[in-house]
């Protein structure tokens, strides 16, 4: 790749100018978008009619003080923010609608969200294969290595992600983005955190595609004067309004107007942000606010309001059993390269078995520790609910944030998602946990009988299985912190009231309502039954008298029903289901949220 001295010598005329896309327009007429605020329930309207026009082959700059208004804006022309927003959206003067928008506008985000355990050529690939249903795999390989030399990543191609720097990393998610070859860009940010001569590097490439045809529109902290020179046209706000829209040289004369003068030897973009930054007050502000205002209303015509230019529209270019084997192909890449959290779960489960069979060792068969046996199948619980859990919880924020991003983008569907992600789960839960199961079932002299090791597993598996959904439900609902409290907290009600601590015979009506809800004691009911149902024998007595010998007394001292093992799965399956459920509203709902 080239280094600073190299790009810094570039000139701009050997920039590529011959454009591959039909020259074209986006504009938007009197966008507004307000929020309410859950405080206090107040009303502030962010973005205030704001109309404007990016032409195709310009690099647009959007600049303005921070809180203006620029990302809110992005987001509302991407269709990322879809709720409580006004206005039109035209390319060539007609109207495009919601759907079609997401085709022809790319977003990238300030924040890169990437799959750290691919490289960036993988990362390019996979974007490619849920991108480009057509052409082979020789036509996808020259698309990807173009991109590559485009944004100066093949000296990184075979780099993981995790590991390029934050310049490349920012290319790298501006090149996913272009496999689809958007007509339009909306970059927020591309150079923040970057050096001055990365951040040339980036706008230079930025500036490539630009005049390859398309309208690239990025937000712009502070365009220096390196910078500058390569951003054709501005559009700067001021508390959510426009004060300018309109080419860079233009900026000076049209704020001379409104008698906003920039001292000789400025940045005219740094007096646009100082005039940007005065009191909304200021008679001159004002003054150039209410013109913009006016102009932006001319060149809107009925026909162009009423037009719309929709068709026929195709959201995603793989059908859901082609996403889903790229999306089953993705997540075993990345899982078996990130294996870290993985081994780590078996090493816990390992731990804690040995821990468990330490402190239990041989209690199965005998009347006199019978409820030491039960504590063993308590902790078994607990053990396997914090290990599915955690993993969930804690990784789970991060995944969900490039699956929201992906999904925005019209890569794949939620459905094709969410199912490669139960058949991705299922064999790490069965794995890790079985492996528990084995080392307590096995030195805790629990019976080796088939119908108790298979009842008992399966109570198990679907115990793990509430715990991992409850995990995936928390992080995708709320940041890892708040998650990891959370499922701790849960686990408290769920225990107390599980009948180990305190047997449903003796709770008071009051709590018996919470008994019957508690998945843990459906659980604790499930393996009690496995261990001590299905008319097993008495057990062995090592003392002179052990009221426990006869199985049935314990069976009436735990206040067991006869026959109701199969309650016990209905009533864990249910809360499997509903839970499963709950996890896909709540990525449902993450994808519609603003
Ligand atoms: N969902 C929301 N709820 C409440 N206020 C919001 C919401 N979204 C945006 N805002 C407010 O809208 C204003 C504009 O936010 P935005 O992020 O677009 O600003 P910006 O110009 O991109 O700022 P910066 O340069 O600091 O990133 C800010 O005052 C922000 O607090």
């Amino acid at each position: 790749m080239a280094d600073g001295s190299e790009i810094l010598a570039i000139p701009l005329q050997t920039f590529v100018s011959t454009p591959d896309i039909p020259e074209f327009e986006l504009s938007f007429r009197n966008i507004s978008y307000g929020v309410k605020h859950s405080h206090d329930r107040s009303h502030s309207t962010i973005l205030k009619n704001l109309s404007g026009t990016f032409r195709s082959g310009r690099l647009v700059g959007i600049i303005g003080p921070s809180g203006a208004g620029k990302s809110t804006l992005l987001n509302v022309l991407s269709g990322f923010k879809r709720s409580n927003v006004t206005g039109q959206l035209m390319v060539d003067g007609q109207r495009v609608t919601e759907h079609r928008s997401r085709k022809l506008i790319s977003y990238t985000q300030q924040d890169v969200c990437l799959w750290t355990s691919l490289t960036v050529e993988e990362s390019l690939w996979f974007a490619a294969e849920f991108k480009l249903p057509v052409g082979g795999h020789e036509e996808k390989q020259a698309r990807i290595q173009e991109l590559l030399g485009i944004l100066g990543l093949e000296g990184c191609a075979g780099t993981l992600v995790g590991d390029i720097s934050g310049g490349q990393a920012k290319r790298l998610s501006i090149g996913v983005e272009l496999l689809s070859d958007p007509r339009v860009m909306l970059l927020d940010e591309p150079t923040s955190g970057l050096d001055t001569v990365a951040a040339f590097q980036l706008m230079k490439h930025v500036k490539q595609l630009a005049l390859r045809g398309r309208v690239i529109a990025c937000v712009i902290h502070q365009p220096n004067s390196q910078q500058l020179p390569l951003i054709d046209d501005l559009y700067v706000l001021s508390n959510g309004r426009r004060i300018y829209n309109g080419p860079t040289t233009a900026l000076v004369p049209r704020f001379a107007e409104f008698g906003l003068v920039c001292p000789v030897f400025y940045n005219p973009t740094d007096y646009a942000l100082e005039v940007a930054s005065l009191d909304q007050e200021d008679e001159r502000l004002k003054r150039l606010m209410l013109a913009e205002e006016a102009d932006s209303f001319h060149g809107i015509t009925r026909a162009a309001a009423e037009k719309s230019v929709d068709g026929s529209y195709q959201r995603y270019a793989l059908s859901t059993r082609q996403q889903l084997m790229v999306l089953l192909r993705r997540t075993t890449t990345c899982t078996l390269r990130d294996s870290f959290q993985f081994k780590a779960r078996i090493v816990i489960n390992i731990a804690i078995g040995v821990l468990i069979s330490a402190a239990f060792y041989d209690t199965g068969n005998n009347a006199d520790r019978i409820l030491n046996n039960t504590a063993v199948l308590i902790c078994n619980l607990y053990a396997i609910f914090f290990t599915s859990i955690a993993s969930a919880v804690v990784v789970y924020p991060r995944e969900s944030a490039s699956f929201v991003l992906e999904s925005k983008n019209n890569w794949y569907s939620l459905r094709a998602y969410y199912l490669a992600k139960l058949i991705v789960e299922l064999p790490t839960l069965i794995l890790s946990s079985s492996i528990f199961f084995v080392i307590v079932y096995y030195f805790t002299s629990q019976p080796l009988e088939w119908l108790r090791i298979g009842t008992f597993a399966l109570v198990c598996l679907l115990f793990g299985w509430i715990s991992q959904m409850l995990g995936l439900l928390l992080g995708s609902l709320l940041p890892m912190q708040s998650s990891v409290f959370v499922s701790i907290i849960i686990m408290v009600p769920a225990s107390l009231f599980s009948g180990f601590f305190v047997p449903l015979r003796d709770a008071s009506m009051l709590v018996r309502p919470l008994m019957y809800v508690s998945f843990v004691r459906y659980a604790f009911e499930g393996a009690i039954h496995s261990i001590y149902g299905f008319d097993r024998p008495d057990l062995d007595c090592p003392q002179v008298f052990c009221y426990f010998r006869k199985l049935q007394r314990f069976r009436d001292f735990v206040s067991l029903p006869d026959l109701a093992y199969g309650y016990d799965l209905l009533a864990l399956l249910a809360w499997n289901a509903i839970l499963m459920l709950a996890v896909y509203m709540s990525l449902k709902r993450r994808i519609k949220q603003d």
